[in-house]
């Protein structure tokens, strides 16, 4: 047993040798202990003494001691941490080298590895956990005086953090837990205990658990707001004794991710139960539900954001019935505005299967209805990384006449062999010149019909007695052939191609104020496409008819846009198309977390 273990360390130190740079220095207290072991090694079963000898050589142990040693003897102000979330640091460059691994230099690759070892992962993890500890002010000694009542109340003591808290969080009543009146007992309970704040941190606080006391105030009889403005004017320590709640509690965190579709103000939010605790956010914010145990108030924390304490925000049900109770007030009052139809467009869209097969695009009320009907509140997304050949297309949304035949030919100019547009289909009869499958493909108007009613088509019109359409296997042939597929369908063939199939890029093109749209179309003398047969610029009334059909797009569909670009200077609305479709090759980006799975 010895000489194996005499082996191993042998060993080390010929490691040590070899490499100047890793000799460590031995710690003399377990030198001491050592030494002890050696005279004391009569009285131990020799499997014991390997096992300690092998430990107290152990070159870790050493340096796990001399670390301990350097903390110990050095003062506090030295040990600043530079930042208090290195694993999140650590998640960020491995999600940015996992997408270059393949072009990575040996360098690169090794960093790569390293970073996934467990060892180095724990390592941040317990710095972390060091760096994020208030160790001061130092806990008083809890009162020992409970007599018979110690079996049914706990004291605990919270340390008024300092962290600073993002956002409308600043004036976070400092426990990370709201307080309400039992109802039936008028004795004031926790409510809700929010994930990451201290409360939940200190394991101690649990919600349904009684207050009896705020810092030796008897809270008997006083209102929330009392007990809040105690808790206002406590510094340092914070001392609670509660009545455990005898109820279950799990407070696990959930990895539900949602997209919110509207902007949320909790100041402004007469029915949130507790305001400071309320988390803001802006339509399109990705946000992390960390709990949704409540029917009303979920919890959450904004994606990325480095604030430990979640925020409470409406629910899902609860949202819905704000939105249906506002359009029910809404329509009493009669607005209705953006839902009149818009002008007419120099392409044709019908929605297919059914009797439409012959209505064109001009005729939009219908079909809007439907659309308006969908609540969009929040949306659960997972991220979607980028798979190299497979490129997903990307949509361009937007009023007729608003510029996005530009620049989809802008982007394929820049790359003709990478970004293709399907060919169309008409039941036009071919003109001298024009050759089947260049321009367009032309069918049988039967055959259309016939693939219209199967649902082949993404997109599909009629314009003087001829149909046009933009079939689903044209944008699945360019994708399996790793280009990417751009595609400015009508804006209501989105919920057709809004599949996880196809899982589109979707960009809106938005006009700018009335004036800057007359002024860089004139600028720039812009050609209307409101009248196919002559060459024109666009009159005033199309101008305002692009702003009216923008803002009933935005209206009916803007949940569904991944980015919004404003088509004012050309030049830079078409670099800002070109960075999104290298971002989308390079990032892994939110999508529907019904496309990753
Ligand atoms: N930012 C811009 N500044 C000036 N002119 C522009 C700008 N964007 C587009 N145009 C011009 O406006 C005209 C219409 O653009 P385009 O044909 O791309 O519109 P569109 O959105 O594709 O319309 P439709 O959907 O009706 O076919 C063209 O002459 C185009 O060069």
């Amino acid at each position: 047993m010895m000489s194996s273990t005499s082996a191993e360390i042998s060993s080390d130190k010929e490691e040590k040798m070899s490499d100047p740079e890793e000799r460590f220095t031995p710690d003399p207290v377990i030198g001491r202990l050592l030494s002890c072991l050696e005279k004391e090694s009569g009285m131990l079963v020799e499997e014991d003494l390997a096992f300690l000898n092998v430990m107290f050589n152990s070159k870790s142990l050493h340096a796990l001691v001399n670390v301990y040693n350097k903390i110990r003897n050095g003062t506090s102000d030295k040990l600043i941490p530079v930042l208090s979330s290195s694993i999140d640091v650590l998640a960020d460059v491995l999600e940015e080298l996992v997408h270059r691994t393949y072009r990575l230099s040996p360098d690169g690759k090794e960093l790569f590895h390293l970073l996934q070892r467990p060892h180095l992962q724990s390592l941040l993890h317990v710095h972390d956990v060091v760096a994020q500890k208030d160790y001061y002010p130092r806990l008083p000694e809890i009162p020992r005086d409970e007599g018979d009542e110690e079996d049914t109340i706990k004291i605990v003591q919270l340390v008024k953090s300092n962290e600073p808290l993002s956002g409308a969080q600043n004036a976070e009543p400092i426990v990370g837990a709201t307080i309400k009146k039992d109802e039936v007992t008028g004795k004031i309970v926790i409510a809700r205990v929010l994930h990451g704040g201290a409360a939940d941190r200190s394991g101690l606080i649990h919600v349904g658990d009684e207050v009896v006391e705020v810092n030796n105030i008897n809270v008997e009889g006083k209102t929330p707001n009392d007990v809040l403005t105690i808790l206002q004017n406590s510094e340092g320590t914070i001392t609670f004794k509660l009545v455990p709640t005898d109820g279950k509690y799990s407070i696990r965190e959930s990895k539900v991710r949602v997209r919110a579709h509207f902007d949320y103000d909790s100041a402004n939010d007469p029915y949130i139960p507790c305001k400071e605790a309320g988390l803001d956010f802006c339509k399109g914010e990705v946000l992390h539900i960390v709990s949704q145990d409540d029917a009303y108030w979920w919890q959450a924390r904004k994606e990325g954001d480095r604030n430990m304490r979640a925020g409470l925000i409406p629910s899902r049900a609860l949202q819905e019935r704000r939105i249906i109770y506002e359009r029910d007030q809404m329509g009493k009052n009669g607005e209705e505005a953006l839902c009149s139809s818009v002008s007419a467009s120099s392409s044709c869209v019908v929605t297919p299967g059914g009797s439409k097969t012959k209505k064109i695009i001009y005729d939009l009320a219908e079909c809007d209805d439907f659309d308006r009907e969908q609540i969009a509140t929040y949306e659960e997304v997972a991220k979607l990384y980028p798979r190299p050949g497979i490129y997903r297309p990307i949509v361009l949304i937007g009023p007729p006449g608003v510029g996005r035949n530009e620049l989809k030919r802008r982007l394929i100019d820049t790359d003709p062999d990478k970004y293709r547009t399907p060919t169309p289909y008409t039941t036009r009869p071919m003109r001298p010149g024009e050759e089947n499958g260049k321009e367009y493909f032309f069918v049988s108007r039967e055959k259309m019909e016939e693939d219209i009613e199967a649902g082949k088509f993404i997109e599909f019109g009629e314009y003087k007695g001829n149909l046009y359409g933009t079939s689903a296997d044209s944008v699945k042939e360019i994708v399996n052939s790793g280009k990417v597929c751009i595609l400015n369908p009508h804006f209501q063939a989105l919920k057709m191609l809004r599949t996880p199939q196809l899982r589109p890029y979707i960009v809106y093109i938005k006009p700018p104020s009335l004036e800057v749209l007359k002024d860089t179309r004139g600028a720039m003398h812009a050609r209307s496409t409101f009248d196919a047969n002559n060459s024109r610029g666009f009159t005033e009334e199309e101008f305002e008819d692009i702003i009216k059909s923008a803002a009933k797009i935005e209206f009916l569909y803007d949940h569904f846009f991944d980015e919004t670009i404003v088509n004012a200077d050309l030049a830079s609305a078409f670099s800002q198309l070109l960075a999104a479709a290298n971002r989308l090759e390079s990032e892994p980006l939110w999508v529907p977390a019904s496309w990753v799975q």
